[in-house]
């Protein structure tokens, strides 16, 4: 596809390339690579392998993600509907690796669609803390969230917001923030051919307006101490190590921490912070001038993933920290924070850290502004009918709509909020019907009833297609053996939630959510 390169784009790629110019071409006409990363939230890495039959083999710079053949197509398997796994291009797992993501940390995705790496932030998280993933594209947030749901992940909140309104809640609030920014996509030319036709040079001047904007509002929202990850899928020097090069200039208190050029991966290139790109595109001369030298040595630190290298497509990360110099000044800001009042205009009862089956004390009914009393008991009910012990802490009503909220956010009134929190299903007139995201978040083990397929069977595909299915009651298996056949069941594959049935007489009514469907 070497031939269909932009004439400009590939003027500036021998100009920085030099030497290497020739092998870099020759890597468009090598094949892709393709890559998975197993969801550790569902499963262990262990515990995949021994159940999957794809040829996987390890990406070295992501424990959880491998490549795979192709003509496998793990999109078509059963396991892919149970979110075990997560198709993502290899190159795409790095920069998610360098944030460094621990159980327990506030963690906010800023350009998070379609979830690829909030998906691989949640799996960091194993379920503690908070992530915020958010994007402004509305179309883009839809195919977020159901990747978030997916995946099983319970403590997101999902924002379709401008960053620029991000920064009043959330001043101070993260530990680790990744800037996976919008660019001119110029690393994804031989994925995807369209964009290689599309492309023009003054994409590069357009999106580097846009970085600069997100690099700062991320530094507002960091606490000290913190850590951005700023990734990009391009080439273009002034998207990365010029980016870069501008924020340490204007934000002192950060310096890069040097990523270590293992695995294939090249240190970034200080020389390019003002490689005279005039001929390329002319408004973009001279817009790095101002930078230190010490700034520009500063940009070695940074990595280059270069297809001609490695086994993925071209992406560029910098880690940047920020300095605890001013600790106290922070504290006061997130004592603020906390005084602040209770989170969203609609409701929350706060319940007790962990549910307790059997006991009355945690039931409380909420008021929505201007609305009756809502009562929670047919969610207390189906919870206690169908499922074990499931821990959650912050109930949220949005309408009808039940939501178990991450402790500990700030005030989100004014922002477009998409998901609060896990969405445990909708109160109708005197029941609760439990959403497809709670079975996903679920394991098989919190079911009190269950019904368990195979996926080398048919019936799981006729099931993952919306068929109603004849299962005979023996193959309802229960928690114990008091608990009626009748009712919701959650149906596993290979011992793996997919979604939810209903049993009546040998007969399972299929929930699986029409916009899931196997095609
Ligand atoms: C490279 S993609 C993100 C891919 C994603 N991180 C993943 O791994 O699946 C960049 C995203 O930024 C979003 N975006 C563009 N401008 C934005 C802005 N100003 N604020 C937030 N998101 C933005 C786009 O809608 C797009 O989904």
């Amino acid at each position: 596809m070497g031939s269909q390169l932009p004439e400009a784009f590939l003027t500036k790629m021998e100009r920085m390339l030099g030497e290497q110019y020739s092998a870099f071409l020759a890597s468009y006409e090598d094949t892709r690579w393709y890559g998975l990363r197993i969801n550790t939230l569902k499963c262990s890495v262990e515990q995949f392998l021994s159940l999957s039959e794809l040829d996987l083999k390890p990406i070295p710079w992501t424990p959880t993600g491998f490549y795979y053949r192709e003509e496998d197509r793990p999109g078509k398997h059963p396991h892919y509907h149970a979110g075990l796994y997560y198709i993502q291009e290899p190159s795409a797992m790095a920069p998610v690796e360098l944030l460094d993501v621990h159980p327990g940390e506030r963690v906010l995705d800023l350009c998070a669609a379609p979830g690829g790496k909030s998906t691989q932030i949640a799996a960091k998280l194993e379920g503690q803390g908070v992530l915020v993933t958010n994007d402004i594209h509305s179309d883009r947030v839809k195919a977020l969230v159901k990747n978030i749901e997916l995946s099983g992940v319970r403590n997101a909140v999902v924002l379709n917001e401008q960053p620029e309104k991000l920064q009043r809640p959330f001043e101070g609030y993260f530990d680790k923030i990744l800037i996976d920014a919008p660019c001119s996509g110029e690393g994804m030319f031989r994925k995807e051919e369209d964009m290689a036709k599309a492309w023009q040079p003054d994409w590069v001047k357009k999106y580097a307006e846009m970085q600069r904007e997100l690099l700062r509002q991320a530094a507002v929202m960091l606490r000290s101490g913190g850590r951005i990850v700023y990734s990009t899928c391009t080439f273009s020097p002034e998207e990365n190590e010029a980016m870069i090069a501008e924020f340490l200039q204007a934000h002192p208190r950060f310096k890069v921490l040097a990523v270590s050029p293992e695995h294939g991966f090249r240190s970034g290139e200080p020389a390019w912070v003002d490689l005279d790109m005039a001929s390329y595109n002319k408004e973009t001369e001279g817009a790095v001038s101002s930078v230190s030298e010490s700034t520009k040595q500063a940009v070695e630190g940074t990595v280059r993933l270069w297809p001609h290298l490695l086994h993925g497509e071209g992406h560029f990360a910098a880690v940047l920290e920020c300095s605890s110099d001013d600790e106290n000044q922070l504290l006061e800001e997130k004592q603020c924070l906390q005084e602040t009042p209770e989170p969203f205009e609609a409701v929350k009862a706060r319940k007790q850290a962990k549910r307790s089956h059997g006991t009355e004390g945690s039931r409380p009914s909420v008021k929505v502004k201007g609305q009756p009393v809502i009562d929670l008991q047919w969610l207390y009910q189906f919870m206690e009918e169908n499922t074990l012990d499931i821990a959650f802490s912050n109930i949220i009503l949005h309408g009808d709509h039940v939501y178990a909220a991450p402790e500990g956010l700030p005030d989100l009134n004014g922002i477009r909020v998409i998901r609060p929190g896990w969405y445990l299903g909708c109160l109708r007139k005197q029941r609760f019907e439990p959403s497809h995201a709670l079975a996903m978040g679920m394991r098989a083990s919190d079911a009190v009833r269950m019904v368990s397929l195979s996926s080398a069977d048919a019936i799981a595909i006729r099931y993952l297609k919306g068929e109603t299915l004849e299962i005979a009651e023996e193959r309802v298996i229960r928690s114990r053996s008091a608990i009626p056949l009748k009712g919701y069941c959650l149906v596993c594959i290979d011992g793996y939630p997919v979604g939810w049935g209903k049993w009546l007489d040998g007969m399972l009514k299929n929930e699986y959510p029409a916009g899931w469907r196997w095609t």
